[in-house]
């Protein structure tokens, strides 16, 4: 297929604003987001400075990915603790916002327990707070470490799975920078294979009904200057048909102990394409996504979300005209069913990707092993 679409540019940060980041103003500490329901028209920051406002954040997915959504629950304990907010009661409020990315869940339980361990030692709600935010920066970091670890190994694998030359990688949703403490997972792989002069092309499911591959992948991928082109979803198996697509990258929501995979709603499809056109179906997540209380896909809670994102067209351009602020695109008042997730077997999965390694193939042992480490 001619390569119409290659885009080249400099390798830029995906954007000029950080995700997520810590700030203490003279009128006290808060955390801002970037609004990811704005971009790509527009770099615009919330500023939240209780876990309500987060919670709605999350809610709307001005911030979101898994591996994100783990670094904000536990900004969001210090945040209510430094406030002097019930710390409890905005735990579980955070913990419940979303329900199938674990990462959530575990950050926010990490900052809770660093901030009874200090109460528990004698400390006051200061330093229980300090010991809170402590956490949260300390998983912020390990999620950076964690993504050029990744990075690193999703390339090898590409290389050692694929013949030589540019290597053309299917992704779908968004798992970059903007779902991370660094520069993500799934396409962190990519663009280490861009810098690496081994990525030929990535194809970019739009990701409907949201579009986070079309308003954020292709974002990041066009500031990375990697040759990008975006497709709709439904559009991948006429790819896979025709011989374009090397190995499909995709993140990682909840991975569950016996190797179901839980990701953006259309990934289990992909799955099922590349099994059976024979292509690599990877996935790459952090240890903190696998999930050893979820015993398999089943147990995991695909979160549903509201029909009006499938019934009207939401974007940041578009003016208010549907119920739920976007442009009718069905008659008013069509039901939809709106599965924020799908979950892919484990026997579709060709390799788990996490900063400790390659998991491949994904058997029982492999998994009894993996969980182990998401138990420390
Ligand atoms: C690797 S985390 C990114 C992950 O999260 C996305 O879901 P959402 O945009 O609803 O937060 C999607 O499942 C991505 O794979």
């Amino acid at each position: 297929m001619a390569d119409q679409y290659a885009h080249s540019g400099e390798d830029k940060r995906p954007t000029e604003t950080p995700a997520i980041r810590w700030e203490e103003p003279p009128e006290g500490p808060v955390l801002v987001l970037l609004d990811q329901t704005r971009l790509p028209a527009e770099e615009v920051e919330l500023v939240c400075t209780d876990a309500p406002a987060l919670v709605e954040a999350i809610r709307s997915l001005a911030v979101r990915g898994a591996p994100l959504l783990g670094i904000a629950g536990a900004y969001g304990v210090a945040l209510a603790a430094v406030r002097g907010f019930d710390v409890d009661e905005a735990a579980a409020a955070l913990a419940g916002a979303r329900p199938t990315a674990v990462n959530l869940a575990v950050g926010v339980r990490r900052a809770l327990a660093a901030y009874r361990a200090a109460l528990a030692e004698g400390g006051d709600g200061r330093r229980a707070a300090e010991a809170a935010l402590a956490a949260a920066r300390a998983l912020h970091r390990e999620d950076a470490e964690a993504s050029a670890r990744m990075a690193g190994h999703g390339l090898a694998l590409l290389d050692e799975l694929l013949p030589a030359g540019g290597h053309r990688v299917l992704t779908h949703c968004n798992t970059g920078a903007l779902v991370s403490g660094g520069e993500g997972t799934a396409f962190a792989v990519a663009l280490a294979a861009h810098r690496a002069g081994r990525l030929r092309r990535l194809w970019v499911d739009e990701t409907r009904p949201l579009l986070q591959g079309a308003r954020l992948t292709a974002y990041e991928a066009a500031r990375s200057g990697m040759a990008y082109t975006l497709l709709t979803d439904n559009a991948a198996g006429s790819l896979f048909a025709a011989g374009e697509v090397d190995a499909v990258l995709i993140g990682a929501d909840r991975i569950a102990a016996d190797g179901s995979v839980a990701n953006k709603v259309g990934s289990y499809p992909l799955a099922v394409l590349a099994r059976y056109h024979h292509v690599p179906f990877i996935v790459v997540a952090p240890v903190t996504t696998v999930d050893p209380d979820t015993p398999d896909g089943a147990s995991i809670e695909v979160e549903q979300r509201a029909g009006h994102e499938v019934t009207e067209i939401t974007a940041p351009q578009v003016s208010v005209a549907g119920a739920g602020g976007g442009i009718a695109v069905a008659p008013l008042g069509t039901q939809a069913y709106n599965p924020a997730f799908d979950v892919t077997p484990p026997e579709l999965v060709t390799a788990i990707v996490t900063e400790e390694g390659i998991v491949s193939p994904v058997t029982s042992e492999a998994l009894a092993e993996l969980c182990a480490r998401a138990r420390r």
